[in-house]
């Protein structure tokens, strides 16, 4: 890879400033990969379950296991190549936007989405590269040579985020009393899904004019695993009008549920607002990049209750929803927030997701 790089990995992360330590932050707990693998009391799995019902967002310390050590040494590589990726010139990058032609994946240009109901644009830049192109379950689109040298690193990433995700998965499909492979088997890699990896990156925002980079939304998908070197990410308290900063913790991937899994555990399993501002204190003054995997039902999976365990006993009182497929869901949700399509305060609320759901059981 070329190195062209001015942005920080972790490798040389301690010269960017440090997230200050006088502020509120949000309650997340810390969940040990290792201990999970391990699987030698059901103590962490009761942690994990706890956690994916009350907030729906968690951090994953990775250390201790090899898919962890793989994550955080990929993660270093492929924030070296989001810069390389993200200095190439604005109109190199606007051949790869296809938002025109409804594509979920490739580039998006700063404000080309809205991150509310009046038409406020955002303030960051996105390239979706989707796992089906990676794995050549499609086939790929158009990419820069930066993305089509670096394929090999990008593929790697999928795997070793796989892996952590059968773990993820396991331990809550067992948690809901459901068969261990209930959530794997509806996100086996080889089947089409919008399964994606996401490079983000936001310039500073001026003082006076600071909004939102990232409007504030719970993710389409099943579970999504985080990178983040700076401040910026905020969740909203639930119950609460109240958004808090997440604090980046070192060794850790921040975890969060999107709206799949509300739907699959009838409201159970809880997918949490959340948005991004400007980093706090000092950190407002760099670029903020972020590094995501998000994983998404198979395409033809039906967004909707599943059968038996907790889901027949807690799950929303027995209300059967007529569900969409999984397609459908992330289709609806991301059209309606980009420029191309965005209508108005009706296209902006028709691309909400589970938001709106109580919770069923908070503990
Ligand atoms: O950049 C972040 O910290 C969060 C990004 C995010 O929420 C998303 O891309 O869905
Ligand atoms: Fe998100």
């Amino acid at each position: 890879m070329a190195s062209t790089a001015s942005y920080p990995s972790s490798r040389a992360g301690s010269t960017l400033p440090p997230f200050p330590d006088d502020l509120p932050t949000a309650p997340l707990v810390t969940i040990s990969l290792r201990k999970l693998v391990e699987n030698t009391s059901g103590v962490e799995h009761e942690r994990l379950f706890s956690a994916a019902k009350s907030l729906g967002f968690f951090y994953l310390d990775v250390r201790g296991t090899p898919e962890g050590k793989h994550l955080l040494r990929q993660a270093d590589d492929l924030f070296d190549l989001m810069n390389e990726f993200f200095s190439l010139p604005v109109e190199e990058k606007a051949k790869y936007d296809f938002a025109a032609k409804k594509s979920y994946f490739g580039y998006k240009g700063i404000g080309k989405e809205v991150v509310d109901g009046k038409g406020t644009r955002d303030k960051n830049e996105i390239y979706n590269i989707s796992k089906d192109d990676l794995l050549s379950v499609t086939d790929p689109l158009p990419a820069p040579a930066v993305i089509t040298t670096n394929r090999q690193t990008l593929t790697s990433y999928i795997t070793t985020n796989t892996a952590i995700l059968t773990t993820l998965f396991a331990s809550l499909s067992t948690s809901l009393q459901l068969p261990s492979d209930t959530f794997a088997s509806l996100h086996r890699p080889a089947a089409p899904s919008g399964c994606h990896v996401r490079f983000i990156s936001a310039p500073p925002q001026d003082p006076s004019t600071r909004s939102n980079a990232l409007g504030e939304h719970t993710d389409f998908g099943s579970l999504t695993i985080l990178l983040n070197r700076l401040g910026g990410l905020q969740v909203q308290l639930p119950g609460t009008e109240e958004w808090v900063y997440v604090r980046p913790m070192p060794g850790c991937a921040i975890v969060n549920l999107g709206d799949a899994m509300v739907k699959f555990s009838g409201g159970i399993l809880r997918s949490n607002l959340h948005r991004v501002v400007s980093p706090p204190g000092e950190q407002a003054k760099e670029v903020r990049r972020s590094l995501v995997y998000f994983s998404r039902p198979e395409h033809d999976v039906v967004l909707t209750r599943l059968r038996g365990g907790f889901v027949d006993e807690l799950g929303d009182g027995g209300v059967e929803e007529v569900g969409v497929s999984a397609r459908e869901w992330l289709a609806r949700r991301h059209i309606g927030r980009k420029i191309e399509f965005f209508e108005g305060k009706e296209s902006w609320e028709g691309s909400m997701g589970t938001e709106a759901r109580p919770l069923v059981v908070s503990q």
